[in-house]
């Protein structure tokens, strides 16, 4: 198959931008064909020198008419409130957008509990939340997806199994650890090198924007959602320890391998996962214990990866009617 495929990114200065256009490079359909940052006046190899040789690029301030005018299909890889801006012109153009920011991931009114005034409510009614475990064939047919955001992600995997054989109004506990790249290449503060070497704690626990977005697509309320993030001094990676009431009589690790049997990207472990299995893939890898009517999951995923760009790029080869595994890497940074 050739390189048929123009796609383009806005945000290839970013930590996502950038794995997304190392996987673009051999993808076998989509050709980059134009790429964008706030500024322009700069090529893909003097922003990231790890690409010196391998891409050349000239990197544009974002245009949506130009971008428009020579791709099929736009990755936004940009903050939240920046990414509506260009969604809505897009969408306007005909092309097709994943949105890697929280912008169309919630109903307005809690998205704009948790961030900002919504200026595109038109755009929210016809959105598709990009996990494709749950919504693989709405993808398909979709012009905008939201990807989701990389705790969503994990925590969602690791419950969604088990979400009949709850106790209806349990808590539902959500113990997350992140690497430092989730929070972006701008630096603060709390992200600041002598802050998170040899440190470890928690932040935002039980308010954290991403516990509204794991409830509603779990269809419980935010009551129940229990979530508390924690940095660790990592730069990739993400583990979920989830923890829940079940009632009845059941194998987990039989009803999670059922429930997974034909996914191409999550993996369930007989021991407890890490996160140097899955750091440079899109799998989530997932392990189970039960104890009496208590429930462990261990959900690990790459927060950049599965937790962005890999599954932005499945959503993008669903939506084009291409084999969901072009261009996913599947090969751990082992050691
Ligand atoms: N990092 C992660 O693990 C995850 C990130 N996400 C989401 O993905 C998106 C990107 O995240 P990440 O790569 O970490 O962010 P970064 O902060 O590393 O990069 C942001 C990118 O957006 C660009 N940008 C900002 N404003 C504009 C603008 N007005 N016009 C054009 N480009 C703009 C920046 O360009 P410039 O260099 O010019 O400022 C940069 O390329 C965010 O929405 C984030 O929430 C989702 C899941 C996980
Ligand atoms: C370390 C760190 O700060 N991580 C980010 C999560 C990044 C992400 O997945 O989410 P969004 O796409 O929703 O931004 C956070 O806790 O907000």
């Amino acid at each position: 198959m050739s390189k048929n495929i123009n796609v383009g990114i806005i945000g290839v200065s970013g930590y996502t931008g950038l794995e997304l256009v190392k996987m673009l490079i051999n993808h076998p359909t989509f050709k980059l064909n134009y790429v964008a940052n706030s500024t322009g006046d700069i090529t893909m190899d003097e922003l990231h020198p790890s690409l010196s040789g391998i891409c050349s690029l000239e990197v544009k301030k974002a245009d949506v008419d130009e971008c428009a005018a020579t791709c099929s299909l736009v990755f936004l890889a940009v903050p939240h409130k920046t990414a509506m801006a260009f969604v809505k012109p897009f969408m306007k153009l005909g092309i097709k957008v994943v949105d890697f920011s929280a912008d169309y991931r919630l109903t307005q009114d809690v998205y704009e509990e948790y961030y900002c005034a919504h200026t595109d409510a038109e755009n929210l009614e016809n959105v598709v939340y990009g996990l494709p475990e749950m919504f693989r064939e709405e993808i398909k047919n979709a012009s905008l997806v939201a990807n989701p955001g990389c705790f969503p992600t994990s925590a969602i995997l690791g419950l969604l199994p088990f979400m009949d054989r709850r106790v209806p109004n349990t808590p539902i506990i959500v113990d997350a650890k992140t690497g430092v790249s989730g929070a972006g290449k701008k630096l603060s503060d709390v992200t600041h090198f002598v802050n998170v070497n040899d440190n470890l704690f928690a932040y935002n626990p039980f308010h954290h924007r991403h516990a509204p977005e794991i409830a509603q697509k779990l269809g419980v309320s935010f009551d129940e959602v229990n979530f508390v993030p924690h940095l660790v001094p990592l730069t990739r990676g993400m583990i979920s320890s989830i923890y829940i009431q079940t009632q009845g009589s059941f194998d987990a690790e039989e009803l999670v391998r059922e429930y997974y049997k034909d996914e191409p990207y999550v993996r369930i472990s007989k021991n407890p996962v890490d996160m140097k299995n899955t750091a440079g893939t899109n799998f989530c890898d997932i392990y189970v214990k039960q104890k009496g009517n208590l429930l462990f999951v261990s959900s690990s995923i790459d927060n950049l990866l599965r937790g962005s760009s890999s599954q932005a790029l499945a959503n993008a080869n669903l939506m084009m009617g291409l084999d969901e595994n072009s261009g996913i890497p599947n090969i751990a940074y082992v050691p």
